[in-house]
């Protein structure tokens, strides 16, 4: 595992490794509980790569006094395997279902579980997970804080290709996406923006 810390964590190095190593237990153990409920082997995820990077960003929104005419984070699904969110008690969260914006409200001490695009949970789980797309408010009650933590291999130099899982496929299930590696779908991400509309379409077959 490669450790990346920006500025802003500096002065918490030590908090931020610790932190990072739990993450790490947390999103093994989770991989193991999502290749099982794809009816595969515990350990597949983990073995085709899913935890082999983990980058993790703090985000602070300040207090807005007029929070309805901006946004925090406008509308997206993570670029990452899977997604380890801890929210501080402001709020502000949101998750689309059903084309509703649903709320999520912080608790004390619980971890947000994102479905990143890499898994869709659709790209190589070909649709049987689905990432989750999501936004945050911002809030006149004071600044919110959140660290959110992405399993990817983007900041790895890695070439590793990754597609719909071959035991997920048969005749009445063929790829929905074509292969890609976490790079290249990177580089479309962050050359599309969050401009609201899903990356993975582009992968799509
Ligand atoms: O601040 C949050 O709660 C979510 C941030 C987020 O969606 C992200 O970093 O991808
Ligand atoms: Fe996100």
């Amino acid at each position: 595992m490669r450790v990346v810390i920006g500025k802003f964590f500096n002065s918490r190095r030590d908090i931020l490794f610790e932190y990072s190593k739990q993450v790490m237990k947390v999103g093994i153990l989770l991989f193991e509980l999502l290749s099982e409920a794809l009816g595969l082997d515990p350990n597949h995820l983990n073995d085709i790569g899913c935890t082999e990077g983990l980058s993790i960003l703090g985000h602070y929104y300040p207090s807005c006094p007029q929070p309805e005419l901006t946004m925090g984070t406008t509308k997206h699904a993570d670029n990452d395997f899977l997604t380890v969110l801890l929210q501080d008690d402001i709020g502000g969260l949101q998750v689309l279902n059903d084309n509703k914006w649903i709320d999520v409200p912080p608790q004390p001490g619980a971890l947000v579980i994102n479905v990143g695009d890499l898994l869709q949970a659709s790209l190589i789980s070909n649709d049987r997970f689905k990432s989750v797309e999501h936004r945050v408010l911002v809030s006149r009650k004071g600044p919110r804080i959140s660290v959110a933590s992405f399993f990817s291999t983007h900041i790895l130099p890695t070439s590793k290709v990754f597609g719909p899982i071959e035991e997920l496929l048969s005749e009445s299930n063929p790829p929905k996406y074509r292969e890609t590696t976490v790079r290249d779908y990177n580089i479309y991400f962050y050359e599309k923006g969050l401009d609201g509309t899903k990356a993975l379409d582009h992968f799509r077959l």
